[in-house]
């Protein structure tokens, strides 16, 4: 499908009437933060992870989010458990492999995840795809220390290796289903003092997945509107801390007219 300020509307639209239930087995950081940016994007968050209910969730949810911020042993058995449940029950999972280069039980938990399942998208930053691919520990944090941009090639690599649709976030997005590259410009720099934002930008993808099951223009438009919604918070703050509330309120007051001025997607190419 082309991917233009139109088709990100109509997927918007989309959320706003279904409001989807979105499931998130994510980091005690962010749980916050994501189910509020959920409600106001227009979906319906749920933060369910113990593994003796994960499956029944995924059965009645839209779509899946997996963050690995905050891991731990019963937590790690509860995305392998809805993470094949989604697979069976043919539900979207979109994994947000966070800090996955800081440590070799972060890297193994994300390795062993991918090797029983496949999700549609990952998310992560420059540092998180290189460490994917590179199949490397750096002892990183969960900040990332490259580019996005440096990280394009490693995401193509990763999306063809694993079969799902790949996001670098940064200053600019990159999504590739490791045939086509597309760049979405937005956001601001002042995003990145507010911890989380890359874990919302993961959910709202599997908002965007619930209503449509094209991975490639599905996580462009999520990154489109995570870009706008921050450009649009960013111009009305005085630092991170109103950033984040004007964040959800320009989320929640998100027009067509607004996507047609703000949005900036570019397919930078296609691979043979
Ligand atoms: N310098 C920047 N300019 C514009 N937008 C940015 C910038 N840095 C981050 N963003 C935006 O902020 C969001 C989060 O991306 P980022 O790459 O910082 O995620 P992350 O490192 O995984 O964050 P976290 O781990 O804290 O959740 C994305 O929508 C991205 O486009
Ligand atoms: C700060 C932090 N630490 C673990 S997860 C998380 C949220 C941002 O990734
Ligand atoms: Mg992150």
């Amino acid at each position: 499908m082309e991917i233009t300020a139109t088709s990100v509307w109509t997927d918007l639209e989309a959320i706003r009437t279904q409001n989807p239930l979105i499931q998130n087995i994510t980091n005690y950081v962010v749980m916050n933060n994501t189910a509020n940016a959920l409600l106001a994007l227009g979906a319906s968050p749920a933060m369910v992870h113990a593994q003796e209910e994960v499956a029944n969730f995924v059965n009645i949810a839209s779509a899946l989010v997996v963050n690995i911020g905050t891991l731990s042993a019963p937590w790690v058995t509860g995305m392998e458990v809805a993470m094949q449940q989604a697979a069976y029950a043919e539900k979207p999972v979109v994994l947000d492999p966070v800090g996955v280069g800081a440590t070799p039980y972060r890297l193994h938990t994300v390795q062993k995840l991918l090797s029983q399942s496949t999700p549609s998208v990952i998310r992560g930053n420059a540092s998180e795809i290189k460490a994917l691919v590179e199949h490397h520990v750096q002892s990183k944090g969960v900040d990332s220390t490259y580019s996005s941009d440096t990280a394009v090639e490693a995401a193509t690599q990763l999306a063809r290796e694993i079969g799902c649709v790949v996001v670098v976030s940064g200053a600019k997005d990159y999504i590739t289903d490791g045939t086509q590259v597309l760049e979405v410009e937005g956001g601001h720099p002042l995003m990145g003092k507010v911890t989380g934002m890359g874990c919302t930008a993961s959910a709202l993808i599997g908002a965007f997945l619930a209503v449509n099951p094209d991975a490639l223009p599905a996580a462009t438009h999520a990154m489109t509107v995570m870009g706008i919604a921050g450009e649009l918070a960013a111009a009305k703050s005085s630092g991170p801390g109103t950033l984040q509330l004007h964040f959800y309120d320009a989320l929640y007051q998100l027009t067509l007219e607004q996507i047609e001025a703000h949005s900036r997607i570019r397919m930078l190419k296609t691979v043979d």
